[in-house]
């Protein structure tokens, strides 16, 4: 489990994490999303010990980071820039990772295999493409059979074949019970993989929950209509009513059978009336609109 209490970093006048209180349950995957510069890496270095809070707390199974004895048992993480030794070869990096954790050395072909870098693991990691260094990001964060993982945007680079692979095995790995940070900026991925999201913006926490209820939240009816007084109709039975670019109704808090009752009770023709659901990205959007950091004007 990873815990945060007010966790809060300041950069000069930046405040990068403002705040933050959530907790990432084991079994489960959790997506960490947000904005550009919205604070997730940051906030991800502040649970791993890399940056210090300003204040605030952050524990991995109860403990920060520094107090873990051998971290990589502990908690295994990949981050966006990966630290490997050009000239090193994946076996031996990992090797002296495994050395400096007190990790048997037969755990190092033991990861190097599910990773599927084991025909490559004596060349030198400076000349892997971005896949390539990915997989070993990966198989270090393995290394030490950890409890929990943290892992920003880990399909970086990654082919379609890759995503699959790496959308399984991170679905494997919660399945065992494991506690899963994962961080996207890919909503489909998202989509796909997480089973509860924690959405922030500006450094603050806009949202939490499971991940159907971030998109049932912004449930609605499309409507179509001659009848242009119907929209004034529905808002004074209790919808929300916004009125699209080709005249269509957009109907929140009403069901599609009871803007069908509410038609026929009228004598109100329709021409559509679709129930609709939006995918994550849209969802994910609406909820970040005031927080986005270099957004288009609009
Ligand atoms: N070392 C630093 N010094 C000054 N400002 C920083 C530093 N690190 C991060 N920031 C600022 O803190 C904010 C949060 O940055 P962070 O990289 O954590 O966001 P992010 O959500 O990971 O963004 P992205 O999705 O673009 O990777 C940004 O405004 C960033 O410019």
């Amino acid at each position: 489990m990873i815990q945060l209490n007010g966790l809060t970093k300041r950069h000069g006048d930046v405040l990068a994490v403002d705040d933050l209180t959530f907790t990432v349950r084991p079994g489960l995957v959790t997506g960490f999303l947000g904005p550009n510069g919205a604070g997730k890496t940051t906030t991800m270095r502040m649970i791993l010990g890399l940056d210090l809070p300003t204040s605030g707390t952050a524990t991995i199974n109860g403990r920060s980071h520094r107090e873990l004895l051998h971290p990589l048992r502990t908690v295994g993480s990949l981050l966006e820039a990966q630290a490997v030794h050009p000239r090193r070869s994946a076996r031996k990096h990992l090797l002296y990772l495994a050395q400096s954790n007190d990790l048997p050395a037969g755990r190092v072909s033991e990861v190097l295999n599910l990773v599927g870098l084991s025909d490559v693991a004596d060349k030198k990691a400076g000349g892997f493409s971005l896949g390539m260094s990915q997989r070993l990001g990966i198989a270090a964060a393995l290394l030490g059979d950890p409890p929990v993982l943290l892992l920003d945007e880990p399909v970086n680079g990654l082919d379609p074949e890759g995503v699959l692979w790496i959308r399984t095995l991170i679905r494997g790995l919660a399945a065992e019970g494991r506690t899963v940070l994962l961080s996207s900026h890919l909503m489909n991925e998202m989509a796909l993989t997480a089973d509860r999201l924690v959405v922030i913006g500006k450094g603050r926490l806009i949202a939490e929950g499971e991940i159907g209820e971030f998109t049932e939240a912004g449930a609605a009816v499309i409507v179509r209509t001659p009848e242009t007084s119907f929209a004034r109709r529905l808002e004074l039975s209790g919808a929300l009513v916004e009125v699209g670019i080709d005249g269509e109704l957009l109907v929140t808090g009403m069901s599609a059978p009871d803007v069908g009752r509410l038609a026929a009770a009228e004598g109100v023709p329709l021409w559509e009336l679709t129930p609709h659901r939006p995918s994550l990205e849209e969802a994910f959007m609406r909820l970040t609109r005031d927080s986005v950091e270099f957004g288009a004007a609009r």
